[in-house]
């Protein structure tokens, strides 16, 4: 990111949001096969450590899903929505998805947050210092956790109305 080594740490050090997931996906059936609809993480950086079932899969620029297949001993690293606004939108916060299998799955999910009260904008170094405008205006971390759990306790009713990062493009 050309940004200087441990900058996250210094941006951020208070780990006290993260938290880890130990996640079991039950065996697809014949009617059903749905283990987490499309989504964009909306945190900081995810770490995914998946058995050797699959399912994963990453939405790429041509609108095909790809799957990301068990790779043993290695972890998955996915930037999240934090991200993408921070390096204003030079790095992007990928949509994926878990398609079940015949068979159970399981991953450990690591969530590397942001402490809530943090407020989230693009940096200079990716908008004034290279006279690019800010894509997104700026926010409190907590806010968009907010909306986006409405997403999932009051669901919109036109898909158009559920919260993603978009929510504060300018
Ligand atoms: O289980 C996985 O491989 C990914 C889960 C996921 O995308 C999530 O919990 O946000
Ligand atoms: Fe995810």
């Amino acid at each position: 990111m050309d940004l200087p080594p441990g900058f996250l740490t210094d941006y951020n050090s208070d780990r006290s949001f993260d938290f880890l997931a130990a996640l079991r996906y039950f065996p697809a059936t014949e009617e059903e096969d749905n283990g987490i609809s499309a989504h964009e993480d909306g945190n900081c950086i995810t770490f995914v450590i998946q058995d050797g079932v699959g399912g994963l899969e990453v939405l790429n620029d041509d609108g095909d899903w790809v799957p990301a297949e068990p790779v043993e001993g290695s972890i998955i690293v996915n930037l999240g929505d934090v991200i993408q606004v921070l390096s204003n939108n030079k790095l992007k916060s990928a949509t994926h998805r878990v398609v079940r299998k015949p068979v159970h799955r399981h991953s450990f999910v690591f969530f590397f947050n942001i402490h809530g009260a943090k407020w989230i904008e693009p940096l200079p170094e990716f908008t004034a210092k290279i006279g690019e405008a800010a894509r997104y205006r700026g926010f409190v971390y907590n806010e968009y956790m907010q909306l986006r759990m409405r997403n999932k306790t009051h669901p919109p009713a036109r898909p158009e109305d559920v919260v993603h990062i978009t929510h504060y493009a300018i």
